[in-house]
């Protein structure tokens, strides 16, 4: 059974009322907000429509890493910092070439930032920032290691000095070329929009983990893991899978229409927080409709447009972050099974914040569980049980 039709088949056998800890404050941040009044989405009080029009992600790293925007000089500074740690350790080079090409990518992400931590580790607190940048500018590497290694049996140059920016230097490492000023500003855009968002699954992963003090290598690991399911960051892949499937609206429509008749969740649609829209959705989804054009894609987006309409006529349900993100990174021409390492390259920055500020205030996260097994029985010697 596949891990959505569990999700489906669960929503029908249990009564979720107050299940998720939906609706219930778990604590304190001054990262962000999300769906307060009058603003979609902050991050440390910018709204994210500036943050995505204007900044490059490294600024949006600086300001969740530490506290502020940073200068030009700041910010040349940061990037020169980044880039001068991007080449991977031997041995974890070898470790990557050891994943089959068959494993998940998300899998290849959690491996490759534990392994690190074997290799970086962060031995005193007062390290986490240096041990962030180093992650920083490693997971893209990571990713893209293996992935040419497994798939096209080379072994990359991973310092790639001619891109300074995070995007441009994924791109560039994917597929050996220069990639165009109109890709590296979609994948300011997108790393932007992803990079933070308050007490999610995966964040709430990391703090919980960094709550008993561990390393942050651990913190990253076990969000990683969060991330990668599809009611989570696992989304964007899930409905990319599910739009390829049409080739003209009425299709899709139709293919929408007879999910929704087998009480099938649409990926890419729907959030815990947000009621009405998702502010992430109109920013990533005019960069999409600028690649169809660039693409001169005859379909794709009519295809997601469409979905769009009818999740909205028929559930009142809005897309989220992920579902224009599909179209628009397979117009660039990364492969599906990429999309969600993506995702971490991001919102490392996140997690990481939170486990700087869970640590700086810390109580172990350790909530009670309301009891609904049996009242307490008698002790079964083997032989008397059935
Ligand atoms: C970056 C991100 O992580 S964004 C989220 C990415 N995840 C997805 O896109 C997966 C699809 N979406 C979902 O599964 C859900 O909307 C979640 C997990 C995001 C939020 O879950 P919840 O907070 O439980 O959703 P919510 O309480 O708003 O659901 C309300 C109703 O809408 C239904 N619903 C919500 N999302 C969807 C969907 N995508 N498709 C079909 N029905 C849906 C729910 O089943 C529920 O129906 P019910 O009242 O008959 O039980
Ligand atoms: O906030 C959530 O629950 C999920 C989400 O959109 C994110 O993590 O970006």
């Amino acid at each position: 059974m596949t891990a959505i039709a569990v999700a489906d088949k669960q929503k029908d056998d249990k009564p979720l009322a107050g299940a998720g800890l939906r609706g219930q404050s778990a604590g304190t941040t001054a990262l962000c907000t999300v769906g307060k009044s009058g603003t979609g989405l902050t991050y440390r009080g910018y709204d994210i429509t500036d943050l995505a029009h204007h900044a490059e992600f490294e600024e949006v790293a600086y300001l969740l890493l530490k506290g502020k925007l940073p200068t030009q000089s700041e910010l040349n500074d940061y990037k020169h910092s980044l880039k001068a740690r991007r080449g991977l350790p031997p041995a974890l080079r070898r470790v990557l070439e050891e994943i089959p090409a068959n494993a998940h990518p998300m899998d290849v992400m959690r491996t490759g930032c534990s392994m690190l931590g074997n290799l970086d580790q962060e031995l005193d607190f007062a390290e986490q920032e240096d041990k962030t940048d180093t992650l920083l500018a490693m997971l893209p590497a990571i990713i893209c290691y293996w992935y040419r290694y497994s798939h096209d049996g080379v072994r990359i140059d991973t310092t790639c000095p001619e891109q300074d920016s995070i995007g441009g230097y994924f791109l560039e490492m994917l597929t050996g070329k220069a990639p165009s000023e109109l890709h590296k500003k979609v994948m300011h855009c997108s790393l932007v929009l992803y990079a933070e968002h308050e007490f999610n699954a995966s964040t709430f992963t990391a703090r919980v983990c960094a709550s008993t003090l561990s390393d942050l290598h651990s913190c990253i690991t076990a969000a990683i893991g969060s991330l990668r399911g599809p009611l989570h960051g696992g989304a964007n892949e899930a409905a990319m899978e599910m739009i390829e499937r049409w080739q003209t609206p009425d299709e899709a429509e139709a293919g929408i229409l007879q999910m929704l008749a087998n009480k099938e969740k649409i990926m890419g649609f729907g959030h815990a927080i947000y009621r009405e829209s998702d502010p992430r959705n109109d920013l990533i989804k005019a960069w999409s409709k600028k690649l169809s054009e660039d693409v001169g894609d005859t379909h794709l987006y009519a295809v997601s447009e469409r979905v769009e309409a009818v999740m909205k006529r028929e559930k009142n349900l809005f897309c989220n972050a992920d579902f224009f993100h599909a179209s628009a990174y397979h117009f660039m021409g990364i492969p599906t099974k990429l999309f969600t390492p993506i995702f971490v390259m991001s919102r490392v920055t996140g997690w990481a914040a939170h486990v700087f500020e869970q640590r700086a205030n810390n109580r172990i996260i350790r909530p009670s569980a309301d009891y609904i097994g049996p009242e307490p029985q008698a002790w079964l010697p083997m032989a008397e049980r059935k």
